[in-house]
């Protein structure tokens, strides 16, 4: 079906339909108040509060098309754009603050092998055919080194002596130490990207939902933390919480005191609550934010 020729009243949205960016996609749409319903096995589901209908597709087909302008805008890895060699092709809007991963070479942890020259002229798994291609070329201008396409379970290809080498993505690195492996080099490290056309359709549209994705983005980093401090310490404690662009402060109907308000980036939080307790401030409260506009 061409989707842009039935839908052309719509935006088109690319949807990582499984995977690792799956489920925090669906979160980023709701908390983006983009209500859909998808019909059980259909890969197009209509936005009911929008014009925008999301196409669910598999990350790693998804910059190109973006790239290629069949959809307006789509989610996925930086990884793939460079795999699908569309990092000229599609403008790369916001990152997302998930996905992170490093594409990285391993080998078998006890094995000979302990650094990237050694794999010249070697068998290398991958499901980043294009990206470990191009990096080999580098080391190994002979075109020696077996680069074999796998689209998935890459990490077995050692165990089962189909590789010396293989390149996938590491988070934990639980999957490596699981399959006997360790790094020896990082080619790249990757985010969720929300990622547009340059040719976009729909502009002021497109504009409202970047607006909402990154109001979402921020509230799911940052938190409110709020304090009362005498004035005389003030800037002891407005430098611990710069906030994200001033904080605000309320005069207390106590003399000398003052209530101050900052986000703070939640994973600094405790530490910036010792250190106002330290430096003097009282009444620390921090609350969630749901949802922000800058
Ligand atoms: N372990 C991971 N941690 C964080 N992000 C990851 C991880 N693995 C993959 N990603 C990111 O998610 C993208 C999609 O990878 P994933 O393997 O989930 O896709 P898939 O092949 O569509 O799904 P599946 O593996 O279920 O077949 C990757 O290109 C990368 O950007
Ligand atoms: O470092 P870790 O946290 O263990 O994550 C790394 C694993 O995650 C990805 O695979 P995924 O589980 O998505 O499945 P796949 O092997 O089918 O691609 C990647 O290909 C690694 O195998």
């Amino acid at each position: 079906m061409d989707l842009v020729n039935h839908l052309s009243d719509r935006l088109l949205f690319a949807i990582p339909k499984k995977g690792r960016l799956y489920a925090k996609t669906l979160s980023l749409l709701a908390g983006s108040d983009l209500s859909f319903h998808r019909d059980n096995r259909l890969d197009i589901a209509l936005v009911k509060n929008l014009p925008i209908a999301l196409v669910f597709l598999p990350a790693a087909d998804i910059p190109r098309y973006v790239g290629e302008g069949n959809v307006d805008l789509g989610i996925t890895g930086q990884d793939q754009i460079l795999e699908s060699e569309m990092n000229e092709k599609v403008e790369e809007v916001l990152g997302l603050g998930f996905g992170d991963c490093k594409l990285q070479v391993q080998v078998p942890e006890n094995g000979v092998i302990t650094a990237v020259e050694q794999l010249v002229g070697k068998r290398i798994v991958t499901s980043f055919g294009v990206l470990t291609k191009r990096f080999f070329e580098n080391w190994d201008p002979n075109g020696s080194t077996a680069i074999k396409n796998a689209s998935g379970s890459v990490e077995a290809a050692c165990a089962l002596g189909l590789a010396d080498g293989i390149v996938d993505l590491v988070e934990s690195g639980e999957t490596m130490k699981a399959a006997g492996l360790k790094p020896i080099h990082t080619l790249l490290t990757t985010t969720a990207v929300l990622i547009a056309s340059k040719h976009p359709r729909f502009a002021d549209l497109q504009k409202t939902i970047i607006s909402r994705i990154r109001g979402v983005i921020v509230a799911k980093q940052y938190c409110l933390v709020t304090y009362n401090i005498e004035r005389s310490i003030l800037s002891q404690a407005t430098a611990i919480t710069p906030g994200k662009r001033a904080p605000s402060i309320i005069s207390l109907d106590a003399p000398g005191w003052v209530a101050v308000q900052a986000m703070v980036l939640k994973k600094e939080c405790a530490k910036k609550m010792d250190e106002l307790e330290i430096v003097g401030a009282v009444d620390i409260l921090v609350v969630g934010i749901d949802n922000s506009r800058a």
